[in-house]
């Protein structure tokens, strides 16, 4: 930043006792006519200055506006393909329209071929987006061997079945399905509370079919600008393509695919515009017989009818909080690895844990082992579990439930 020159010295008027009146009186006159010189001197700085500050508050409120216009305006993603003289040529992200066009003063010199940027309705370039913004690697999850088994699974053995039959089979035996000459179902959808096993299920027949499991959450396709959602959806299953076999899993699917609601805001038309692209990928994807789409949610009642026609999510299976059984079976399932004492009676805790999602029992246990811990114990005892299943109720409104609402 420049420095602004100084200010001019204050005059000083120096008078000799020696001097003769006459003297004195000059030498006043010639302060005086200083002192004025100063003062338009000083004067003019002010005006110099005052202009400064217009200009100054005038580029602010312009960079407010402009933040305000980012802010509240719809942008739309696109690619520089090119910088030219005339201007820079982009690429707008899903529909892949060309356009030479302008870009925002002040950062041409920041653009290279093959950035992101984020275009206005005139398609000039408004931001150079970075890595953060890069939602692809935020929202996708890809495990080339989960870990899980159907053993892991406890209490929704019909559930199992039924994703074996609708996923892993048509993976494993496609030739089957063409010999017999019935189609595998197209997607499985998976509803029910929170915390029941939904991903779990996804991945364990990911692993059992040696196939890479490719997770998307729904949440995360909901983006802030226009084209980014369907161009997630596209990725998703252009790297479902690459990975074969594969077994894509849409988690919260009921954030792109509720019910139309009647407000017409950009956001709305975007979640929608990423659902067709989700309907679109679904219906050409029938050919692809190494490729598995399953999805979940725990807000059934807000699908839209759209994405459970035929040959879309056309099976439908809905894993519930366990019974009895179940419960006590995920509880061995979560102790597997634990020191348990002889004291400790499933039965009874199973009974106890009516309401309890398979995550719910399994936070239960981690904390009974804390328990043993902070008493100093290597054994988990029945008192741990009791005073685990007590700690968890108090931390929920509704005693013996701690799974989050679910309505269906
Ligand atoms: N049926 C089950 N058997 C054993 N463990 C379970 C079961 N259900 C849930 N769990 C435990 O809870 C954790 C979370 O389960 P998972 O992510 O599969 O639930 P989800 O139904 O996909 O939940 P959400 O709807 O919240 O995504 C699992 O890692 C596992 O430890």
């Amino acid at each position: 930043m420049s420095r602004s020159p100084s200010l001019p010295d204050r005059p000083r008027l120096d008078l000799d006792p020696e001097m003769s009146d006459a003297e004195r009186l000059d030498a006043m006159r010639r302060h005086y006519e200083r002192i004025l010189q100063v003062n338009t001197e000083l004067d003019e700085r002010l005006t110099e200055a005052t202009d400064r500050q217009d200009d100054l508050r005038e580029e602010v409120d312009h960079l407010k506006r402009r933040n305000e216009v980012l802010k509240t305006s719809s942008l739309y993603i696109a690619t520089i393909e090119e910088l030219t003289d005339d201007g820079v040529v982009v690429k707008q992200h899903g529909n892949n329209q060309e356009v030479l066009t302008e870009v925002s003063p002040g950062f041409e010199a920041e653009l290279e071929a093959g950035d992101r940027v984020a275009i206005n309705d005139s398609f000039a370039v408004q931001t150079l987006l970075d890595d953060e913004t890069d939602a692809r690697a935020q929202a996708m999850e890809v495990d080339a061997s989960p870990d899980v088994t159907y053993d892991d699974i406890g209490g929704i053995d019909d559930q199992v079945r039924e994703v074996r039959e609708a996923v892993e089979d048509p993976l494993a035996n496609p030739e089957v399905f063409a010999e017999v000459g019935v189609e595998p179902p197209s997607g499985v959808l998976l509803h029910g509370p929170p915390g029941t096993g939904k991903t779990m299920l996804a991945k364990a027949v990911a692993n059992e079919t040696d196939a890479t499991f490719i997770k998307m959450a729904g949440s995360e396709l909901v983006q802030k600008f226009i084209g980014e959602g369907s161009r997630l959806v596209r990725d998703l299953f252009d790297l479902a393509d690459e990975r074969t076999p594969a077994v894509i899993f849409i988690d919260e699917i009921d954030a792109v695919a509720s019910k139309r609601t009647d407000s017409k805001t950009s956001g709305d038309a975007e979640v929608q515009r990423t659902m067709m692209q989700l309907l679109s990928e679904m219906d050409g994807f029938d050919e692809r017989d190494d490729v598995r789409i399953m999805a979940a949610t725990n807000r059934f009642d807000m699908l839209d009818e759209a994405i459970l026609r035929p040959g879309r999510f056309d099976r439908l299976i809905e894993v519930p909080n366990p019974e009895f059984e179940g419960r006590r079976r995920i509880l061995e399932i979560h102790t597997r690895e634990m020191n348990v004492a002889d004291d400790v009676d499933f039965d009874e805790l199973a009974e106890e844990l009516e309401g309890y999602s398979g995550a719910d029992i399994n936070s239960l246990t981690t904390e009974a082992g804390m328990f043993a811990i902070r008493d100093e114990r290597t054994e988990v005892r029945h008192e741990d579990f009791v005073a685990a299943r007590e700690k968890l109720d108090e931390s929920t409104d509704e005693p013996g439930v701690i799974g989050a609402e679910y309505r269906q």
